[in-house]
Parts: C-alpha cells; structure tokens; sequence
C-alpha cells in the first residue's frame, strides 16, 4: 500500500488529528494568484504532492518551489497534452485559470474567455479525477461553477458535495473590515457571506457576525457596499495590471487546506462557499454561497443562520434576480459547450 493510502486509512480509523497526505493540484498555476497559492501549499502539511499545470511556465515555477525544504512533492505540467497526468489520482483540483478584470469590467465580461476555460478543464476533471474536490475561483464564479456542474453531468460524474465556487475572499475581507470598524481581532472575527461573489450578489450578514457587534446602521451599509466593492477598489489600484492575487491565494489556501482537513477526517470545519443546495432551489436559486459543513464526503450539510434582518433581506431580494441570471447563463453554457 502507498504512504498516502496508508496516512488516509490512519486519518480513516482514528478521525481527527491524523496526518494523511493528499494529492492536490492547482491549475493556472503560473499566474498571479496560481503562483503565491502553490507556495502556500507547498508550506502545507496535509499537501503530499502538489501537481502544477497552465498552459505555460510551470516548469520554472516548480523548479523554484521544489527547493523549499518541506516534505510536499512538486511536479510539472504543461498543456492539454499533459493535462490528464496531472490531474490522476488528485484528492483536491483547485481552479484558478483564466484572465482577470481591469478596470471598468464586471466579472462577468470575463465569461467570454473563462467559460470555455473552465468547461474544458472540468472535463478533464470528470475524465481523471472524478472523485475529487473540485474548488473554482475563476471569475463569473457565479456563472463558472454552474458551468461545470453541468460539464460533469454530462459526463456522469456530477457529484453537487464536492463542487465549489472559492468565495472565501468575500469572507477574508468581511472579516477584516469589520473587525478594523470594532476594533477586534482579525483573525478572531467571523463574518458570514452568502449569495453569489460580485458586485450586489455578495451579502455579509453583519447581524450575525461573532464576536457580536454594536454597529450602527450608517456603518453597517458602508461596510456592506465596501465589502460588495472590494475586489473592484483592488482593481483600481492595481491599475490594469489585474486583480486581487495575493489575498485571493491566502483566501484560496485556507479554503483548500479547510477541504483537506475535512478529507482527513476532521470533524466540525465550516466555510462559505458556493454550492448547489436545495434550500437555494427553493429561492429559485440552484446555487448559493452559504456556511457548509465539510467531511470526507464533501459538503455534509449547512451550519444554521437565524434569519436575516430586515437590510439584509431587502439586499437579498434586490439581488435574487441577477444571480439566477448569472446561473442560467453558466447552465446554458455548460449544456452547449462541445465537450
Ligand atoms: N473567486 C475569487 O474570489 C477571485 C477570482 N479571481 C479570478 O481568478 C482568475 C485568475 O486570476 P489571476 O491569477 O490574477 O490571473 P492571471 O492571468 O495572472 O493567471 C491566470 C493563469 O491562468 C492560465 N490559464 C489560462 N488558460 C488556461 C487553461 N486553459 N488551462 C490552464 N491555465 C490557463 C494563464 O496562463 C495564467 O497563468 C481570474 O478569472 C480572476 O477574475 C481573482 C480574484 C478573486
Ligand atoms: O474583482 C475581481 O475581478 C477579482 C475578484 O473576484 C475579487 O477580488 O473578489
């Protein structure tokens, strides 16, 4: 039996607290955010291996990390060619490719590139890895996640617990922002984010925040609309150079290492994310960004939220309409892309 079969089956029998080693890979790995993410993985302990593939110039970017004294492998692979090797046998795929806004886009003017993008790579998955983990972050998130949805039905393999939109950022940020206003501790702040990630589809549910906050309403509305306005502010700054990398690789790490601590058999780890889940079906919406409890099978269930105030549920409304759209689009797309 193999060292990481031996460390899963370990994780298997006593649950919390054993050390597996998992196989992940990151595809888009050369660019902005694909870069520091891989680092971050490779710093990580559950990481075993960790397989690099883009389109180019994951050689160099092995070459350097690989010589970083932790105990995760790194190998190289680069074009469609090389795809399906990469992808064999990986517990967890995270799926950073695609190019990013610059100033005076919306994320979804990036549907005409990344949507084949991601259709194609989800394909790869179903073809290699179908069991895995599977966690988006490549932008319309709203649309690319339904777009390879129905990439692996088509496929046979759709497995809804195991399929992601990456909206931890939404969460980083939140997190950040308010405990700045509160003046607490970042790293002890929790602020839940659902709906979709972008513009008004992203809602903070600063009522339901812990610690518990005492902020009056003007700040609660300044604060919302900075957290829905976030990546754009970074956009700008970046001054058509690209978007949001390095906190989208820390919100991106944590996301993935909270997947491969669920895949370990830890019990009792939540994060938003962005899945397909009946409670979203119900609001006439298939896919939704919520707290979910993660095990070794993928999403286990939602942790419960009380119910919005009323700002939220106002917010909620207003935006319902836009993130059915942007789910429809991605389903159409899927349907139709030639696999
Ligand atoms: N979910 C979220 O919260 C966030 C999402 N994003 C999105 O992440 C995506 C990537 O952003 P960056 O890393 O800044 O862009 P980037 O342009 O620096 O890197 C993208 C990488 O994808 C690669 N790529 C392109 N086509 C590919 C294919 N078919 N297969 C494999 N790799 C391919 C490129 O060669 C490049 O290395 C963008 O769509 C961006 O909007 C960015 C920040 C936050
Ligand atoms: O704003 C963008 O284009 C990138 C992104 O999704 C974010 O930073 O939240």
């Amino acid at each position: 039996m193999s060292e990481s079969r031996i460390a899963k089956l370990a994780a298997h029998l006593t649950g919390f607290g054993a050390k597996a080693g998992f196989r992940v890979a990151v595809l888009g790995a050369s660019g902005g955010i694909g870069q520091p993410l891989s680092l971050l993985l490779k710093k990580t302990n559950l990481v075993r291996e960790l397989h690099l593939y883009d389109v180019k110039g994951t050689k160099g970017v092995m070459a350097d990390l690989s010589h970083i004294n932790t105990y995760t492998t790194v190998r190289s692979f680069e074009g469609n060619a090389e795809l399906a090797e990469c992808l064999k046998g990986c517990d967890l795929v995270v799926i950073p490719a695609g190019v990013p806004r610059k100033p005076g886009m919306t994320r979804d003017d990036l549907f005409k590139i990344n949507a084949g993008i991601v259709a194609s790579l989800a394909a790869g998955v179903a073809d290699s890895c179908p069991e895995a983990f599977v966690a988006i972050i490549s932008n319309p998130v709203n649309s690319t996640v339904p777009i390879a949805a129905e990439v692996l039905k088509r496929k046979g393999c759709y497995n809804p617990a195991k399929l992601f939109g990456v909206t931890s950022l939404d969460v980083v940020r939140a997190n950040t922002f308010v405990a700045e206003a509160c003046n607490q501790k970042p790293e002890k702040m929790n602020v839940p984010v659902i709906g979709g990630h972008s513009g008004n589809t992203i809602l903070p549910l600063l009522s339901q925040t812990s610690p518990k906050n005492a902020l009056p309403m003007d700040q609660v509305k300044a604060l919302t609309n900075r957290i829905q306005n976030a990546g754009t502010e970074v956009v700008e700054a970046k001054a058509g150079t690209g978007s949001a990398t390095l906190s989208m690789a820390a919100a991106a790490h944590r996301f993935a290492e909270s997947c491969l601590r669920a895949l370990n058999g830890e019990f009792g780890v939540v994060e938003c994310a962005y899945v397909e889940n009946s409670e979203a079906i119900s609001q006439g919406l298939a896919f939704f960004a919520l707290p979910v409890r993660l095990n070794k099978t993928g999403v286990s269930g939602f942790a419960p939220l009380t119910p919005l105030s009323d700002y939220e549920a106002q917010l909620f409304n207003s935006m319902k309409g836009a993130l059915a759209g942007n789910i429809r689009k991605g389903q159409e797309f899927g349907r139709s892309f030639t696999l």
